[in-house]
Formats: structure tokens, sequence, C-alpha cells
């Protein structure tokens, strides 16, 4: 199936134009604005304040480049005519209620561009091997991503940049933009690199990756080791990698996650020193998991480290300084929202 899509679209490549990014949050906005900039049709599937606040004011977004304000469209999800590209940009937890609502947008030839930490649903689509096809019970339990957001319209990506929504339709972004793109099958296709070229063309650095997981692993260890952490110390990305003590207990978690990404033949694209350095580097910005937690709202630990605990499992690989400090941090916002008394 994959072929046959792949084969029709490098006979006919429509030009990416119509964009439509599902999640006006920190990164959709900031994706959207930059590719609005570029003069590509975006338009924003929103709900509630956020709805009203982008048709009020449009999108404020200030990155590396400066301060921009754009004008777009915006509407809720199932009012949205079918698209050239798909951006989803919730948290994993959120993608299923986005999803029930996304079939309106998906035409013959839309690429879907799940822009989401984490495992994703569609790890083990596409690859072949003994677990081929396989759900990922933590992200997607009954396989209704798998069949709402069908595969061979997705396109793996990866975002390597920090951004934070301070109000409504407003984001700040202030490292370089960066993201990583490529084919859940592996397969080079002509859709991926018109892709990298209307994203780099927004200002947005992006690579194509013939091995999206490998990269895709990168980053879910560095969220693994580091989002936790955060939430139970309250550290910045700078002090989490840099404070000796709190360094100590990343190698641990990062030991443990490299050994559960190499058992499926992942090779991570940093060394631990490497992605230690490059978290130092990114400053006193809060993880995504932090700043969620500050604003009382649930954290994305299903498909940052149930799925990889998942994955241990099926490998028979214990990952006990990972589950601890997943404890603690479950606890901590359980207690902080209320549903569980201190
Ligand atoms: N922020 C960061 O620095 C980074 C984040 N990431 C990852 O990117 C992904 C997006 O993160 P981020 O932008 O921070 O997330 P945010 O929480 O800022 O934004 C999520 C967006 O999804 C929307 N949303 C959620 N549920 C629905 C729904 N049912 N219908 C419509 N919209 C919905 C939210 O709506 P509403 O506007 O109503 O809140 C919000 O606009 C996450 O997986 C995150 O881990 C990756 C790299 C860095
Ligand atoms: C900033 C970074 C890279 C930290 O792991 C991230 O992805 C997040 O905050 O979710």
């Amino acid at each position: 199936m994959l072929r046959e899509f792949s084969e029709r679209i490098r006979a006919e490549l429509p030009p990416l134009q119509r964009i439509c990014v599902a999640g006006p949050g920190a990164i959709g906005i900031t994706l959207a604005t930059r590719m609005a900039l570029n003069g590509l049709q975006v338009t924003i599937a929103a709900r509630g304040q956020s709805l009203n606040v982008i048709q009020e004011n449009g999108l404020q977004l200030t990155d590396v480049y400066g301060k921009h304000t754009v004008r777009v469209p915006v509407a809720e999800g199932p009012d949205i005519p079918p698209q050239d590209v798909v951006f989803l940009s919730s948290k994993a937890q959120d993608l299923a209620s986005i999803a029930s609502w996304t079939q309106n947008l998906i035409g013959p030839d839309t690429i879907i561009v799940p822009v989401i930490n984490g495992i994703p649903w569609w790890y083990f689509e596409g690859e072949a091997g003994q677990y081929s096809g396989r759900n990922v019970k933590s992200v997607d339990p009954d396989g209704c991503l798998k069949r709402l957001l069908p595969s061979a319209h997705v396109i793996g990506c990866v975002a390597m940049f920090t951004a934070d929504r301070p109000a409504p339709g407003t984001a700040r972004s202030l490292n370089p933009l960066r993201l990583i793109i490529g084919e859940i099958d592996n397969e080079p296709r002509v859709r991926t690199e018109a892709l990298a070229k209307i994203l780099i063309r927004s200002g947005i650095e992006t690579r194509v990756s013939e091995r999206v997981r490998d990269p895709l692993w990168t980053k879910v260890i560095g969220n693994l080791v580091f989002n936790p952490l955060s939430v139970a110390t309250g550290a910045t990305l700078r002090e989490l990698a840099g404070d000796s003590s709190l360094a100590h207990v990343s190698r641990q978690l990062l030991n443990e996650a490299l050994l559960v990404a190499a058992s499926f033949g992942a090779r991570v694209e940093m060394s631990p020193r490497q992605l230690l350095d490059f978290t130092k580097s990114m400053g006193d910005a809060k993880t995504s998991m932090l700043q969620d937690y500050e604003m009382g709202r649930p954290l994305e630990l299903a498909a940052i480290v149930d799925a990889v605990l998942e994955f241990a499992d099926l490998q028979g690989l214990p990952m006990p300084f990972t589950q601890s400090v997943t404890t603690i941090t479950r606890y901590r916002s359980l207690t902080s929202t209320g549903q569980r008394s201190g």
C-alpha cells in the first residue's frame, strides 16, 4: 500500500500549498507563523479561547528572526476542507480527540505530520521484524490512531527546538528552529523532499532522515531523561544537564534508555556527552512537561515514558531508575491537580 501511494505521489506531486496546523500551542503557532510568513495558505484548527483569540488578533510569534504577527484563517477542525499537509501539534494524550475530527482534512494525497514528542502510534508500521504492525499499547491502546491516521499518509517528524505559549495565539521560540522528517517505511519519496523544501523556505532548518526512528529515539531519550526529572526537581534544562548531582541522575536514566533503543536497532545520533552538552546549551528553558506541570495540565508520560517501558518489557530489559523517577513525577502531578491527596 505504501509503495502504491509512493508511485502515485512521484507521478503527480501536488504542490504543498494548503497547510493545516491542528493544535495552535507553542509548537503549532511557531510552525504556522513561519509557514504563513513564507506565503503558504495556512489554516489553524483550533478550539475555544485559542480560536477566538486567533480570529481576533492573528498569531504572534517571537523567534530567532524577530517579532511577527500574521493573520490566518482559523476554524474548528471539522469545518476545514481537505489539505495538502496537516501538522498535528497537540500533546500526545490529546491526539485521539484531534484524530476523531481529521477525516475531512485528509484527502487521497494529504501528508500527515505529527510534531509530537514520544514514541508515536505508528512506530511498528512500515517496518519489518517480529513486532511489525503491532499497536503501541501505551499510546494507542485500541488502535484508533492507526485507523484514523492511516500510515501511508504519515511522515515522521522530530522537533529539535523549544517553544512556549505565554498566552493563547502567542508563542516564543528562542532557539534555532530545527525539524527532522522522514518516511516511516524508510523509502525515499519526493513528497518528503517537497515538505522539507517548504519548511526550509519558511526559516525552519529541516533535515530528511533515511531512518527517522534514529532521531526519534534520540529525542525520546532526551525527553525520557529530562522531562520527568524536570517535574520532580523543578530544574531547567541547563541545570538538569549541568548541575553535577542532577547530571549524575540524568546519566543513570540515559544508560537505561540507551539499552532499550539499541535493542530495537536504533542508532542514537548523539553520545551521552553530546546529549548532556546539547541540553545544557538550551539554557534556562523549562521542558514542555515542566510547563504543563506548572499549569496543572496532564503530563505526556504515556508517550514519553510508558511506551519506552512497554518496549523495554518486550525485550526483558529492566528500567528501575526510570520507573522511580516516573513514580515521583506522576505522584507530584496527581497531587498538584488534586487527583490524589498529598
Ligand atoms: N514546547 C516545546 O518546547 C516542545 C514541545 N514538543 C512537543 O510538541 C507537542 C506539542 O507541544 P506544545 O506545542 O508545547 O503543546 P501545547 O500544550 O502548547 O499545545 C497543544 C495544542 O493542542 C491543542 N489541543 C489539544 N487538544 C485538542 C483538541 N481536542 N482539539 C483541538 N485542539 C486541541 C491545544 O488547544 P488549546 O489551544 O485549546 O490549549 C493547544 O493548542 C508535544 O508533543 C510536545 O511534547 C516538542 C519539542 C519542544
Ligand atoms: C526541550 C526538550 C528538547 C527537552 O527534552 C523538549 O522536547 C521538551 O521540552 O519537551
